[in-house]
């Protein structure tokens, strides 16, 4: 077979994949406030815990729909979860940020995070990496695979049982490494670059840590969901 030939049951992987990160999108109400809620700082960041909650949430659901992931150990499942939500959740936004925003939200977005009480110092790691998700020009299969990617990661805090994560993350790489070269056929090395920005993925969990750090310092409030995934309060 050729190296790079997707064979059907790949195929059929693929498309339940897609279709699980299709179907769970953010509501679009909360899309709409972006355009509609004043400026100030409270206003905005209601708004993104907002936005967050419901990344979270779709988050879950799309996790679920990995093959093999409800069959893994139970408390493997919550710890590939929370070791993934900041990942997932941002690589999600950078997707959103770049691709699937109607013109005009990109900047209103922007406009809020901006002025949402997060420090300059994170602000300028995250926005470097939305521009740098933007560049890949990423298909959707390709974005799908890689959040599937990003939270099977075997070497999360407090997975057991690490080879049975390895052995669902190891065929979603093979697949990605083939859709690279069939959508990117000019660029030998494309499927590489999808790696090295998970691993600058892995540097924001830094940065994010140190928000939610100096957003509680400041006495803002999250939502239940939130406080559980990242240990929050
Ligand atoms: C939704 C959103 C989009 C872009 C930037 C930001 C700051 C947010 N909002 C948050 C994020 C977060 C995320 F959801 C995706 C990407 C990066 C993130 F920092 N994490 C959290 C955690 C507690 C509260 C909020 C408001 N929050």
């Amino acid at each position: 077979k050729e190296k790079f030939e997707i064979t059907k049951e790949q195929q059929d992987f693929m498309n339940v994949i897609l279709d699980a990160y299709n179907r769970h999108q953010i509501p679009p109400d909360v899309a709409k406030k972006l355009l509609q809620e004043q400026y100030s700082a409270e206003e905005n960041f209601l708004l993104l815990t907002e936005m967050a909650t419901s990344q979270v949430q779709v988050l879950v659901e799309f996790t679920k729909n990995i093959p093999g992931f409800l069959s893994l150990d139970h408390e493997d499942q919550i710890a590939l979860l929370k070791g993934s939500a900041v990942e997932a959740t941002f690589l999600r936004s950078a997707q959103a940020f770049s691709t699937k925003m109607p013109s005009g939200h990109t900047e209103v977005l922007e406009e809020r995070i901006r002025k949402s009480g997060i420090s300059e110092e994170f602000m300028t790691p995250m926005f470097n990496f939305y521009k740098s998700i933007g560049e890949l020009h990423m298909v959707q299969e390709e974005q799908a695979l890689l959040t599937a990617i990003t939270i099977m990661t075997p070497d999360r805090p407090y997975v057991k049982d690490q080879q049975a994560v390895e052995r669902l993350q190891e065929p979603m790489l093979d697949i990605l490494r083939k859709l690279c070269a069939l959508h990117h056929p000019g660029e030998p090395q494309y499927f590489a670059r999808l790696l090295g920005r998970l691993t600058e993925l892995r540097t924001l969990n830094h940065y994010h840590a140190e928000m939610l750090t100096s957003w509680r310092m400041n006495d803002y409030k999250f939502t239940p969901l939130l406080c559980e995934i990242w240990d929050v309060q």
